[in-house]
This record gives structure tokens, C-alpha cells and sequence, in this order.
């Protein structure tokens, strides 16, 4: 095959990442033999403990560990220069930890990387496609060098392009498309062996809205049919929606883990409510407090009160009930605690910072 011109690799055979290629024996991935693990029948799909990392002077990674379990989504939050892309070298075998060890599906990475790294579908941050070659070009350049098998790789290719929401425009050239919808096919081309876990490295950074919600809504696909995936973002809303649980990262370390409402708990919980009102505040504020789920109240303006609640949004019906007669509510606003307050509160920074 003549080598077209990479975007990014200059050496047709150093394009594709040798980690996603899985090897031929083990192509039908979900249909591979249980591994023999006695002791947990089900291991968790990807496995890490005590992964460290330096570079010089650099701590970049430390004693960083975490399990997901098959179909679980876990998120690697956290910002630029935290250790979340040096952590996934090491996850997929690109980069050789200082200590520690990794597992998928219960195969140990060091000890067999070949069987471990068939397992996986990994999307960098660079982009390694072919600009003249139409997106199912691209997916069967790297189909094929994967090993699929021809037959079968037709049809996975459709669904493949499907699943990143490309049919449609699956025989342009590359170079026609959008950054995001190269990052699309990227993607695609990490899922045409059917990986039993995903691993995105910031997938939606610099890509167009459209793309980004085809990322984040296949995403979300893929997950509901089963797969396991490891996200990373420095971007808290979409670690929010996709991810099941979330560990926070900084300085190479991870310095919190759970759910996003175990999270959220860490800074309290509470939710904010703001009331802009016209009448007797000093009595809107006495009526106020006595409501159920009020937590605290302060009057923060001559026309503003401020309230700390369980229950948000849902109790302001409540609230505004509870001052009829005495004052009128004019406006309302709530501030429900996110991850960015949990990570602000453990940190000290943004995550933007
Ligand atoms: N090859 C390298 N040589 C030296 N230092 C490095 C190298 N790669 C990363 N680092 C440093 O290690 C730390 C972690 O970097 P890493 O790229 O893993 O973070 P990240 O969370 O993925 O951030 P980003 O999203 O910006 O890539 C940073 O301080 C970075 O400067």
C-alpha cells in the first residue's frame, strides 16, 4: 500500500499505537476465555496500584491506584500538568512506571502485555489518521493492521462509523473534516476490536460543539452496552455527566475518590439559595429560618437574603409560601455544589487555574 500522508506520524508504521492493536488470536475480545482468577471471579476490567512516576526532579505520578469494574465509568479529573496523561502511558503500556503494577481484565500489563493490551481501546490526545484517505479508509488502514479478520471488518467498520456518528460522511477525505470529527474517528479506530475498556485522554479538548456532543453521547452509549471506560478532563461537567465515579488528581497524586455525590459531600453538600425580595425582610428572614431543610440564613442586601439548604431548588416553593403575607419574592437563585467547589475546597485552586 503506498504510505499516504500522516498528520502527525511521519512513518506510516509508527502511526497507529501498538497498544490498541490486539493480537489477532484474542481479536473477538468480549468473547475471550475468562482469565483464571480464583480468588474474584469477576476482576475489575482495569486495575492500578501504587503507580509512580518521575521525570528528573518531577514527581509527575505518585502511589497512584484505582480499580473499574466492567461497565463502571471512572474519571481522571484534574488540571493540565496534574499526572492524568503520564498515569495512562503507564495504564497502556506506553510508558514503564518507576513501581507499581497494572492489570486488565486480571492480566498483568508487565507480564503479559500483549494479551493485557488487546483488552484495551486507547484514544490519545495527538490525532494519527491518514488526510487523504476517507474516514472508512482510516478505519480499515488500522482495522487491518490490527489483524480483524476482512470479513468481518466491513461490517464492524459501519458500526464503528455509526457509533461516532460519521456514517454519513464516512467516504470524504480526512482532510475535509472538522478536528473534532477527526478526533471521531480516532475514537473509532480504538473501538473497531472491541475493547473491553475505553481510555480517553481529554477527548474533547479543542473540538467543535457538534463533536463534542457525538463524543460525549457515544460515550454514553458505550457505557450503557457495557464497556468500562477511564475518561480524563480537566473539564468538570462532562467528568460529572459520563462518569460513575471520579478520582481527583494533582500534583501526580490522587487526593480524593468516589461518586460525584461522596464528592460533593466532602465540601458539605449544602445547596446556596439566593432570594431577591420587596417587603419586611427582618420578618422574611425570622420565617425563613423556621422552614424545614433551612440551614442557615442572612439578610446580604437590603433586598436580598442568602440561605443554606438541603434540598435546593425543591424546597423554594416552600420558601416563597413561608414570606407570603410579609414580603414578595422578586428573583431566585440556586448554587448547587459541583466538583469544581470539591476540588477548590481539597486544593485551594480552580481547576482552571
Ligand atoms: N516527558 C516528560 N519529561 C519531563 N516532564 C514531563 C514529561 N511528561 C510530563 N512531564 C511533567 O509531568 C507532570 C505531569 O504531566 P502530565 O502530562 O501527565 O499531566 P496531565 O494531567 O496529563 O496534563 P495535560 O492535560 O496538560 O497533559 C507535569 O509537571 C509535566 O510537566
Amino acid at each position: 500500500m503506498t504510505a499516504p500522508e500522516p498528520v502527525i506520524a511521519p512513518d506510516p508504521a509508527s502511526a497507529p499505537e501498538p497498544v490498541i492493536a490486539p493480537e489477532p488470536t484474542s481479536v473477538p475480545g468480549h468473547t475471550s476465555a475468562p482469565e483464571p482468577t480464583p480468588a474474584t471471579p469477576t476482576p475489575p476490567t482495569l486495575s492500578c496500584r501504587g503507580l509512580s512516576k518521575r521525570y528528573g526532579d518531577v514527581h509527575a505520578v505518585q502511589d497512584v491506584g484505582f480499580d473499574i469494574a466492567p461497565g463502571e465509568a471512572y474519571g481522571l479529573l484534574g488540571p493540565n500538568g496534574a499526572g492524568k496523561t503520564t498515569t495512562i502511558s503507564m495504564l497502556v503500556g506506553l510508558l514503564r512506571p518507576d513501581s507499581g503494577h497494572v492489570r486488565v481484565c486480571g492480566v498483568d500489563l508487565a507480564a503479559d502485555p500483549m494479551r493485557a493490551k488487546a483488552r484495551i481501546g486507547y484514544v490519545p490526545q495527538e490525532i494519527a489518521l491518514y488526510p487523504e484517505l476517507t474516514g472508512r479508509e482510516n478505519l480499515r488502514f488500522f482495522g487491518r493492521l490490527f489483524g480483524l479478520p476482512r470479513r468481518e471488518l466491513a461490517g464492524r467498520i459501519d458500526e464503528v462509523l455509526d457509533l461516532v456518528g460519521l456514517g454519513g460522511r464516512a467516504d470524504d477525505r480526512l482532510k475535509t473534516y472538522s478536528g473534532g470529527m477527526k478526533r471521531r474517528i480516532n475514537i473509532g479506530t480504538a473501538l473497531l476490536h472491541r475493547p473491553e475498556v475505553l481510555i480517553l485522554d481529554e477527548p474533547t479538548v479543542g473540538v467543535d460543539p457538534q463533536s463534542r456532543k457525538a463524543i460525549l453521547d457515544g460515550v454514553e452509549h458505550l457505557v450503557g452496552e457495557g464497556m468500562s471506560l477511564l475518561y480524563t478532563s480537566h473539564y468538570m461537567e462532562e467528568v460529572e455527566r459520563v462518569c460513575d465515579r471520579v478520582a481527583i488528581i494533582d500534583h501526580g497524586r490522587i487526593i480524593a475518590e468516589g461518586t460525584r455525590r461522596e464528592l460533593i459531600a466532602l465540601v458539605g453538600g449544602a445547596d446556596k439559595v439566593e432570594l431577591s425580595l420587596e417587603g419586611d425582610l427582618e420578618t422574611a428572614l425570622a420565617k425563613l429560618r423556621a422552614v424545614e431543610g433551612v440551614i442557615e440564613a442572612a439578610m446580604t442586601g437590603a433586598t436580598s437574603i442568602r440561605l443554606l439548604t438541603e434540598g435546593g431548588r425543591h424546597l423554594l416553593p416552600a420558601l416563597i409560601t413561608a414570606v407570603d403575607g410579609c414580603a414578595t419574592v422578586t428573583a431566585t437563585q440556586v448554587i448547587e455544589p459541583d466538583l469544581e467547589a470539591t476540588f477548590l475546597h481539597l486544593t485551594g485552586s480552580t481547576l482552571r487555574d
